[in-house]
C-alpha cells in the first residue's frame, strides 16, 4: 500500500494527499505533519518505512469538507485520492492485492465549487500569467469556475502589481521562467503561497488556440475576438490547470472576454489598501467602503458590486448607463420593494450550474437553477411594460431569453424536497414518470403486503409474536422466538412451508418462497425506481449544462438588477446624490461626506457629520485642475476630507449615488494617494521609505486627468527634510504633473506657496477656541491654519499634565525663536521648482568664477568665427580642468 501511496504522492508534488482509506482520507509523512498542525488533529504512526516510523493522521470522510476549507483557507492545495473499486474485488486478485486508488480531484483556492468552501459574496479567481520573451508581450487569464467567468488582458511588469491587486485572485500560476524572474519576485511575493510555478508547456502559446478551440468545442477562434499570443497563453495556462484539477470533468466556461486597460479607472495598489475600498487596514471586512454601501441581497449581485468597485470606469456613457439604472429605482422605489422581494429567494444558479457542469452536482443544484429561472421569470413579468434604461433594458431581454424549456422541465420533473445526492433518490416528482410511480407503487405496495402476511402467519401459526424483518444479509425473514420455533418446523408440512435459514441464541428465523419473492420484487422496484430517478436527473443536467450560457446571462442579468436595487436604496436610505461624470477636469462636490464614517458616528450616536464642499475644477480660462492645500489641527478631520473625496470619485465612476449635496466629476482616469503611515517591515522598508516610495511613484505617473490625494507627506523625518520635500513636491504636482490635488499637512509655512503657485489654494480646518480648550468644528474653509493644536490634542489624549505644559514651554519658546525666520522669506528667496535649475547642472563655484573671467575677457562682436570657435574650445578647456 505504501508503495501506491508514494507513486501517487510523487505525480502530485506540492500537495497534500487526501489518501482514502475507508471511511477515513489519511495523510503520511511530511502531509501528516503539516495537516495535523494546520487542523490541530492528533499526530499518530503507522507502520514503518525504510526503517523509520511513518507519520500519519486522519479526517473522516464525512467531516471532510470543513478541513478542506480550512486547508485550503490557509493556502493548501490539496489532492483528494479515491478508491476505485470496492475492496472484496481487490481481495479476488489474492489476498495481499491493494485497493485501485487514484486522484480524482484537486482541491486548491481557487478551484473548489462546494458551496461550503465559498463565500457567497467573494469571487474565487484562479489567474494565469504569461510572457512572449521574443514580443515582450505579458498577459494575464483569470477563471471563476464556481461561476463560469473567464476574461484576459495584457499587463507589463510595471502593471502587474495594480492588476494583480485589482483582480485579487485567490490562486496565480506562472511559468517556471517568470515565478524566479528576479525582476517580478517582490510582485509574486506579495502573494506569498497563492503563487506556484509550473511546466512552461501548459503556457505554450503554439498550442494554445488548439487548446481554447478544444475546450469550447469550435473548430476556430474568430468568433472570440482578436487575442494576442501572451493572451493566448495565459488563457491555455488557466484552461490547463482547470482540467488538471477537475481530472475528468469540465466546468462550463464562459467564452474568454478581453479587458483593455483604458476602461477601467487605474488605482495603485497603495491607494487600494490605504482608502480601505474592500478590507480596512487591520484586513477587516467592516469598516470597509463595500461594507458601508453593499445592500445587495444575493451572493451573485454582492460579487457584482464587489467587481465593480474594484474595477471602476472611465467611460462616461457607460457610468450614465449605471447611473440610469439606479435613478431608475430612486424615482419608483415601489418597483425596487417588489423586485427586491423576488430577489431575495434568489439561490446562486451560477454556482449550482458549474457544479452540475462539473458533475459534482445534486439534486439541490437542480432546484437552485429551477428556484432561479422561476425568480428570472418573476422578476422578467414585473419588469414587463416598465420604461428602461439601456443597462436594465438589456437586463430584462436576457431574462426573456431564459430558456423556458429547462424551467419547465425542471419544474416538472423535481418535487419539493430535495436530498442532498441523487443516489438517495426521491426527488422526482410523482405524476412525472409512470414506470417509476409504478415501480414505487409496487415497493410501497410490497411493503403493505409484506405487513399483511405478517398477520397471516402469524394466524397461521399461531404465533402472536412472530415478525417479518430485514437485514443487509438475509434480506427478509421470518423471526420467532426460539420456544415459538416448533410451530414453523415441527411437522414435515411446516418445513416444506418455513425454509429455515439461521438460529440464533434466543431466535430462529426462516423464509418461503412466497416471501422470496416479494423481496425480490421490492429490491428490484426499488433498484428500478433509483435508476429511473437517476436517469431523469442526468437528463436535466444535461439539459440545464446545455443551456449554460443562456441561464447564466439570466443570472447575471437578476444581479445587475439586485445591484441597482440596493444602491437605489443606499442613495434613498442615505441621501446620496446622482453625480455628473463628463469629460472635463472638473472635480466640484457641493456637501461630500465621507460614506464610511458617517455611518460610524451615526451607529455611536455621535455629533453628525460635517459636510464639506471641494472644488479642483480649473479656474476660468484654465486647463488644468486645481490644487488644494489643505491645513488644520490635528484631529481636525483632514485625513477624513481627503478620503471622502476619492471616494467619492470612485462611487460615481462605479455608476454609484455619491454621498454629497452635488457632484460635478470630470473623468478621473488614475487615482493616486499617499496617506496613513504604514511600514513594510518585511520588504525592508521603514515608514519614511514606504513613504518616498509611493510618493516617487505618484510623481512619476500621475498625470493631466488623474487625482492625487497625499496627506502629510514628509512628516516622517526631520522637520526641514520634510519640509523641503513637501514644498518640492507640491511645486512638481502644480507645475509638471497638473493634475487636480488634496494636500493635507502640518507644515503650515507650505502656505506661502500660493503667493507664487496660481492654481494653489489655501484651505484649512476650522477650530474654535473656547477658554484655552479647542473644538474641531470639522469644516473646511478658505484660508490657512496658524498652528496644529498639537499639545491640546496630546493632552485630550490623556498625557500626564506634567508633560503637556512642559511641552507648552518648549512650544512657546520654538515659536518665539522662528518667529523672524518664517519660510516666507522663502518665497522670495527661491525660484520656481520648474525654473530652478536642475541639480546635475549646476556648476561648482570656483569653476563658475573662472569660466566667467574668461568670458568677460571676450567682445563677440568683434570675433571672427574662427576666433569665437577658438575661445569656445577655450572656455571647454577651463570647465574640464576644474572638474
Ligand atoms: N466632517 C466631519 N464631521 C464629523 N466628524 C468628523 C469629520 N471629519 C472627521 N471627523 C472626526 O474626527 C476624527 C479625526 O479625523 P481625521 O483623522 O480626519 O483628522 P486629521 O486632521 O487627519 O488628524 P491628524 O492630523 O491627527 O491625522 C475622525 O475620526 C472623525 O470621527
Amino acid at each position: 500500500m505504501m508503495a501506491q501511496f508514494l507513486e501517487i504522492k510523487s505525480a502530485n508534488p506540492g500537495l497534500l494527499l487526501f489518501y482514502r482509506m475507508g471511511d477515513f482520507y489519511e495523510l503520511f509523512f511530511e502531509d501528516a505533519e503539516i495537516a495535523s498542525r494546520a487542523l490541530g488533529i492528533t499526530l499518530t504512526k503507522r507502520g514503518k518505512h525504510l526503517g523509520q516510523d511513518i507519520p500519519m493522521c486522519g479526517v473522516p470522510v464525512h467531516a471532510a469538507d470543513d478541513y478542506l476549507q480550512k486547508l485550503i483557507g490557509l493556502g493548501h492545495r490539496v489532492a483528494v485520492c479515491e478508491q476505485l473499486e470496492d475492496p472484496a474485488e481487490a481481495k479476488k486478485r489474492g489476498s495481499k492485492s491493494v485497493v485501485r486508488r487514484d486522484v480524482t480531484r484537486l482541491v486548491t483556492p481557487a478551484t473548489i465549487t462546494e458551496d461550503k468552501l465559498l463565500e457567497p459574496g467573494e469571487n474565487a479567481y484562479l489567474l494565469a500569467l504569461a510572457r512572449i520573451r521574443a514580443s515582450d508581450q505579458m498577459a494575464y487569464a483569470f477563471i471563476d469556475i464556481s461561476t463560469g467567468e473567464f476574461r484576459l488582458g495584457e499587463t507589463a511588469p510595471a502593471r502587474l502589481l495594480p492588476d494583480l491587486t485589482r483582480i485579487a485572485p485567490r490562486e496565480i500560476i506562472v511559468p517556471e521562467a517568470l515565478f524566479h524572474d528576479p525582476e517580478l519576485r517582490p510582485v509574486f511575493d506579495q502573494f506569498g503561497r497563492a503563487v506556484s510555478a509550473h511546466p512552461a508547456a501548459l503556457f505554450d502559446s503554439a498550442t494554445a488556440g488548439d487548446r481554447l478551440a478544444r475546450y469550447f468545442g469550435v473548430t476556430t477562434l474568430d468568433g472570440f475576438g482578436d487575442f494576442s499570443r501572451a493572451e493566448l497563453a495565459a488563457a491555455s495556462g488557466a484552461l490547463a490547470y482547470v482540467e488538471k484539477t477537475q481530472v475528468s470533468e469540465r466546468p462550463a466556461l464562459q467564452r474568454p472576454q478581453r479587458e483593455t486597460g483604458a476602461q477601467t479607472l487605474f488605482i495603485d495598489p497603495a491607494t487600494r489598501t490605504n482608502l480601505e475600498l474592500e478590507r480596512t487596514l487591520s484586513g477587516q471586512r467592516d469598516g470597509s467602503l463595500l461594507k458601508a454601501i453593499d445592500r445587495t441581497v444575493t451572493g451573485a449581485g454582492a460579487r457584482l458590486l464587489a467587481a465593480r468597485l474594484r474595477a471602476p470606469l472611465t467611460d462616461v456613457a457607460a457610468i450614465a448607463e449605471r447611473l440610469d439604472s439606479v435613478s431608475q429605482f430612486m424615482a419608483d422605489d415601489g418597483l425596487g420593494a417588489t423586485l427586491r422581494a423576488h430577489l431575495k429567494a434568489l439561490p446562486d444558479m451560477a454556482r449550482a450550474l458549474s457544479r452540475l457542469s462539473l458533475n459534482r452536482g445534486g439534486p439541490r443544484d437542480l432546484a437552485a437553477i429551477r428556484g432561479g429561472l422561476a425568480v428570472a421569470a418573476s422578476v422578467h413579468q414585473v419588469l414587463s411594460g416598465a420604461d428602461l434604461g439601456a443597462e436594465l433594458h438589456e437586463a430584462r431581454a436576457m431574462l426573456g431569453a431564459a430558456p423556458a424549456e429547462v424551467a419547465d422541465a425542471l419544474e416538472k420533473a423535481l418535487d419539493d424536497d430535495m436530498p442532498l445526492l441523487a443516489r438517495d433518490g426521491g426527488f422526482v416528482r410523482t405524476g412525472h414518470h409512470d414506470e417509476l410511480d409504478e415501480m414505487r407503487a409496487l415497493r410501497d405496495q410490497s411493503r403493505r403486503v409484506i405487513a399483511s402476511l405478517q398477520a397471516d402467519y402469524a394466524a397461521e401459526t399461531g404465533v402472536k409474536s412472530l415478525k417479518i424483518k430485514h437485514n443487509n444479509v438475509l434480506g427478509y425473514f421470518i423471526e420467532v422466538t426460539a420456544l415459538n420455533a416448533s410451530a414453523l418446523n415441527a411437522s414435515d408440512d411446516a418445513k416444506a412451508r418455513f425454509i429455515h435459514r439461521q438460529t440464533m441464541a434466543n431466535a430462529m428465523r426462516f423464509t418461503t418462497t412466497e416471501l422470496a419473492d416479494l423481496e425480490s420484487r421490492i429490491a428490484n422496484a426499488a433498484g428500478r425506481a433509483l435508476e429511473i430517478e437517476l436517469a431523469v436527473f442526468e437528463q436535466l443536467r444535461a439539459l440545464s449544462v446545455a443551456h449554460a450560457d443562456a441561464i447564466r446571462d439570466a443570472a447575471h442579468a437578476l444581479a445587475v438588477i439586485d445591484v441597482s436595487v440596493a444602491l437605489a436604496d443606499l442613495a434613498a436610505s442615505e441621501g446620496y446624490c446622482r453625480p455628473v461624470v463628463d469629460d472635463s477636469r472638473t472635480f466640484r462636490i457641493v456637501g461630500g461626506r465621507h460614506p464610511v464614517v458617517e455611518q460610524a458616528l451615526r451607529r455611536q450616536a455621535a455629533d453628525p457629520f460635517v459636510a464639506n464642499d471641494c472644488d479642483l475644477s480649473p479656474k476660468d480660462g484654465a486647463d488644468h485642475g486645481a490644487l488644494w492645500l489643505l491645513t488644520g489641527p490635528n484631529m481636525g478631520g483632514k485625513s477624513t476630507f481627503l478620503r471622502q473625496n476619492a471616494l467619492i470619485a470612485i462611487l460615481a465612476q462605479t455608476g454609484s449615488f455619491v454621498p454629497a449635496g452635488q457632484a460635478h466629476i470630470g473623468i478621473v482616469d488614475r487615482l493616486f494617494s499617499r496617506v496613513g503611515a504604514s511600514d513594510d517591515l518585511a520588504r525592508g522598508r521603514s515608514t519614511f521609505m514606504v513613504e518616498m516610495v509611493e510618493t516617487a511613484a505618484i510623481l512619476n505617473q500621475a498625470g493631466e486627468n488623474a487625482l492625487v490625494i497625499l496627506d502629510e507627506i514628509g512628516r516622517g523625518t526631520a522637520t526641514f527634510d520634510g519640509l523641503s520635500i513637501a514644498w518640492a513636491a507640491i511645486e512638481y504636482l502644480h507645475e509638471h504633473n497638473r493634475c487636480r490635488t488634496l494636500f493635507a499637512t502640518h507644515f503650515h509655512e507650505l502656505t506661502a506657496l500660493h503667493e507664487k503657485l496660481d492654481r494653489l489654494a489655501n484651505v484649512t480646518m476650522r477650530v474654535k477656541e473656547w477658554e484655552g480648550e479647542v473644538v474641531f468644528l470639522h469644516e473646511v474653509g478658505q484660508g490657512a491654519a496658524d498652528r496644529s493644536y498639537g499639545v491640546q490634542v496630546a493632552r485630550l489624549a490623556g498625557l500626564p499634565d506634567a508633560v503637556v505644559s512642559r511641552a507648552r514651554q518648549v512650544l512657546d519658546q520654538l515659536e518665539e525663536q522662528n518667529r523672524d525666520k518664517g519660510a516666507a522669506a522663502l518665497i522670495d528667496d527661491l525660484p520656481l521648482f520648474s525654473a530652478a535649475p536642475a541639480a546635475k547642472q549646476s556648476v561648482p563655484n570656483a569653476v563658475r568664477s573662472a569660466i566667467e573671467a574668461a568670458l568677460d575677457d571676450l567682445s563677440p562682436d568683434e570675433m571672427t568665427p574662427r576666433a569665437a570657435l577658438e575661445a569656445l574650445y577655450a572656455l571647454k578647456a577651463v570647465a574640464t580642468k576644474k572638474d
